[in-house]
């Protein structure tokens, strides 16, 4: 839950995110459990990156990539794309998903270790190798990003092409609204 700390993109807490904690509509949660029930078995876990957001959070991001001189975070999340294109190549969104309740972040990890599955890029990493089909991944990594999604579309997750990660219900039950209030 690194927009509530330092370490992300932006490289300060980000607007709105006052705690670490995951929020989300009742019907994503139910969905979320489900996944994680099922994935005991296989002796991993659901780590959540990103949850709901805020719109004053994702007005955050919007203020941040018209920034140009402030790079702070670029070797570590964007070290190939330049921060003006995030937008507009879909690795942030002006109207995000997150901010509709339904939407996560997610990657597994090992049950015992905690140890995250390697999918080939960090959640965050806005680049190419993050798009779910990159070329540039092993083909354990692509395997990982395949369990995932397996799970994720097995329990009504739609999938997003440009980041492996990021996953929104698909039978939303507040498919327009953009909610603002705080994470706390
Ligand atoms: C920034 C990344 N975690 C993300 O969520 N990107 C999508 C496109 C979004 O902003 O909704
Ligand atoms: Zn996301």
């Amino acid at each position: 839950m690194g927009y509530s700390g330092e370490i992300n993109f932006v490289g300060m807490p980000i607007d709105g995110y006052l705690a670490p904690f995951a929020i989300a509509t009742e019907e994503a949660a139910l969905a979320l459990q489900a996944i994680s029930d099922e994935l005991e078995q296989q002796e991993l876990i659901l780590v959540f990156y990103d949850a709901y957001r805020p719109q004053k959070a994702v007005n955050h991001f919007i203020r941040w990539s018209l920034d140009e001189e402030d790079l702070l975070m670029k070797e570590s999340f964007y070290p190939r794309e330049e921060k003006s294109t995030l937008f507009k190549k879909g690795y942030l969104s002006k109207r995000s998903g997150h901010s509709r309740g339904s939407t996560v972040d997610v990657t597994l990890a090992h049950a015992d270790t905690g140890e995250e599955l390697d999918m080939g890029s960090p959640v965050d990493m806005l680049d190419v190798i993050s798009n779910f089909n990159t070329k540039q991944i092993t083909q354990e990594q692509a395997a990982n990003r395949q369990i995932l999604k397996q799970l994720m579309t097995k329990h009504n997750f739609k999938s997003y092409s440009k980041e492996w990660w990021h996953y929104t219900l698909k039978d939303e039950p507040y498919p327009n609204e953009y909610f603002d209030f705080d994470v706390e």
